[in-house]
């Protein structure tokens, strides 16, 4: 029996929670958001398309095995960077914190800034390092795998860093020696691949949803498979004071952090980079 709570019920939460519940992933679902029309029209909406208990009923939180956190505004196409959503989200994850009292099982954070808010929760809800995972490296890995294929580049592709302009793409992993010039033109090219989607549908939700849903089933299966997600760093790869995107084997006791990789001196200085910059983020939550 898996509860699956969705934190936001919009876009992201909407998706997630019926791809759970159509893949087996989730019994039962536990849906929350501010604004009422929504919440009544994806709890309808859920179980007009199965036979699934949906509860509004936020102090049964605490009784869930996940907890998905995707409340609060998304960028519009004037909204330059994920950083810019800093102050409007906030208020938003400090009142989900309230709301978290009691709950103990996976939180997996989607909110922009997402590497600021996974640090936000980690230090303010009392869950552990491995319990808290901010969402976005698989899909960035995915993002960056597109733009390699279109180059006739393979090999394994993974994404570091912040889910935002300092995201970190791994080139020393892939099958051939990729030039400077051509790593910042991949770079450029993959920080701006969601806006395209955002212009023309609003916002991102097949690829999130799916990726979230595998890191669900991750968990649930304990397959400890090789991702990237956010974690709050506390000193590998020489990095603390802020979550950021780093390689994590995920199973049933979480995100554990594989610190085992070897970047080349361009990814190191990139990922130094983007831990001074989410530095003076986090500090300010
Ligand atoms: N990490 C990632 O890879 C990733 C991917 C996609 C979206 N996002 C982020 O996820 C967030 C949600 O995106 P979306 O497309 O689902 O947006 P959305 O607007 O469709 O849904 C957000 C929902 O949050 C609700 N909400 C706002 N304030 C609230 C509050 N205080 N309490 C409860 N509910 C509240 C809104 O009513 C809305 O229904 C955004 O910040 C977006 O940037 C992150
Ligand atoms: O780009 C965004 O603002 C949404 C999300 O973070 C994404 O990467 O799809």
């Amino acid at each position: 029996m898996t509860i699956l709570a969705c934190l936001g019920a919009g876009r992201i939460g909407g998706e997630v929670a019926f791809l759970a519940a159509s893949l087996g992933l989730a019994d039962e679902i536990i849906l929350h958001d501010m604004y009422e029309p929504m919440l009544t029209a994806q709890k309808l909406d859920l179980m007009h398309a199965m036979d699934i208990t949906v509860s509004t009923d936020t102090k049964r939180l605490r009784d869930a095995d996940f907890c998905v956190f995707s409340a609060g505004a998304a960028r519009t196409p004037d909204i330059k960077t994920r950083a810019d959503l800093f102050e409007a989200n906030l208020p938003v994850a400090r009142e989900a914190t309230e709301m978290l009292g009691g709950f103990g099982g996976h939180l997996i954070v989607i909110t922009n800034p997402m590497d600021a808010f996974t640090w936000y929760f980690a230090k303010h809800t009392g869950l552990s390092q491995e319990q808290v995972m901010g969402f976005g490296g698989l899909l960035d890995s995915r993002r960056f795998a597109v733009a390699l294929a279109s180059c006739g580049i393979t090999g394994d592709a993974r994404v570091l860093g912040e889910h935002g302009d300092h995201q970190v793409p791994i080139f020393s992993r892939l099958d051939v020696e990729v030039p400077e010039s051509v790593r910042e033109q991949i770079l450029e090219d993959i920080c701006a691949s969601s806006m395209p989607v955002i212009k023309g549908k609003s916002g991102t939700v097949f690829g999130p949803a799916y990726h979230i849903c595998s890191m669900i089933k991750d968990v649930t299966t304990d397959s400890c498979r090789l991702i990237t997600c956010s974690i709050p760093a506390d000193g590998a790869y020489g990095i603390d004071g802020c979550a950021l995107g780093l390689p994590a084997t995920l199973g049933k006791n979480g995100a554990k952090v594989d610190d085992s990789w070897e970047l080349d001196a361009w990814e190191e200085k990139k990922l130094q980079d983007a831990a001074e910059f989410l530095r003076d983020i986090c500090r300010r939550v």
